[in-house]
């Protein structure tokens, strides 16, 4: 006899909106941690799906704030979401979600510069550096106060395969200010080309898949110019796809203050 399977699907019950939040529970933007938030339920959609199919995923979210993009990885029928936010006036509408979602919805009121991942999901997870990726997403609008030392760090962590990168080659989606995105992407010979281009280049696969317009988020960011030259779309952001090279050499590039730009042959399978 055929046994027949049912699909789960999950989808989170009707919630206040995101502006609702931020009106309910007093949610003023905060420039030290660079808060810009992403109201649109369509657009955060539309960022998780880059992130391709997160069904029974396991996802890490880093600043989820009123949590837009929060929502939709909920939406995405993934098995858990472990987010971490360092300000505490975003808990209680995070907790509205969890409840919303029971069982699935992880919050962690912490610092992504100093939570260890590592611990955070099953051991079961775990591929080798070879296998395909694992169901282990990093996806995040990232506080663009940390947004470079953040992608340092986990630069360091693909080339020592620690931190997030224990459970194998973790697929990251994330958001990042122009700047910083024009940096990790920079070819060789370009005016932006930098070490952070040198080093996300060669450990990952870095794609740029979307450009937000500055007017989606609230409040709007302020650019940061890094030269006397007029950037031509001033007020965009980007969002890029990341996935983990298969280096099949040992070691790494070591400590980001003793990198120097040692650029070789990508040795990948
Ligand atoms: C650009 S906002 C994005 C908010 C939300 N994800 C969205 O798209 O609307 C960045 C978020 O990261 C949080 N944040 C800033 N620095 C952080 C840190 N070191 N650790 C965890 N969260 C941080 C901020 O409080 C804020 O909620």
């Amino acid at each position: 006899m055929a046994v027949s399977g049912t699909l789960s699907t999950f989808r989170l019950p009707p919630l206040p909106t995101i502006r609702e939040i931020i009106k309910l529970f007093r949610l003023q933007a905060v420039k030290q941690l660079s808060q810009n938030f992403l109201l649109d339920l369509r657009l955060t959609d539309k960022i998780v799906r880059k992130a391709g199919d997160l069904t029974n995923a396991y996802v890490y979210e880093v600043g989820p704030g009123p949590g837009g993009i929060t929502r939709s990885i909920l939406n995405a029928n993934v098995t858990e979401l472990l987010v971490v936010e360092k300000d505490s006036r975003f808990i209680p509408g995070l907790q509205m979600l969890s409840d919303a979602a029971p069982g699935k919805l992880r919050i962690v009121h912490g610092d992504v510069l100093t939570y260890k991942i590592e611990r955070a999901f099953p051991e079961s997870l775990k591929r080798r550096w070879e296998d395909d990726p694992p169901n282990v997403h990093i996806i995040g609008n990232l506080p663009f106060s940390v947004s470079t030392p953040l992608i340092i760090k986990w630069l360091e962590n693909v080339s020592c395969k620690d931190g997030p990168f224990v459970y194998g080659r973790t697929q990251m989606t994330l958001t990042f200010q122009k700047e910083v995105a024009e940096r990790l992407t920079a070819s060789t010979g370009s005016k932006q080309r930098s070490r952070l281009s040198v080093m996300a280049q060669y450990l990952c696969n870095v794609q740029h898949i979307l450009t937000i317009p500055g007017r989606a988020f609230v409040p709007k960011p302020e650019t940061e110019c890094l030269s006397s030259q007029k950037p031509e779309e001033p007020d965009n952001m980007r969002i890029f796809k990341g996935t983990t090279r298969q280096h099949k050499e040992r070691g790494g590039l070591g400590a980001r203050s003793t990198w120097t730009g040692r650029v070789r042959p990508h040795l990948c399978q």
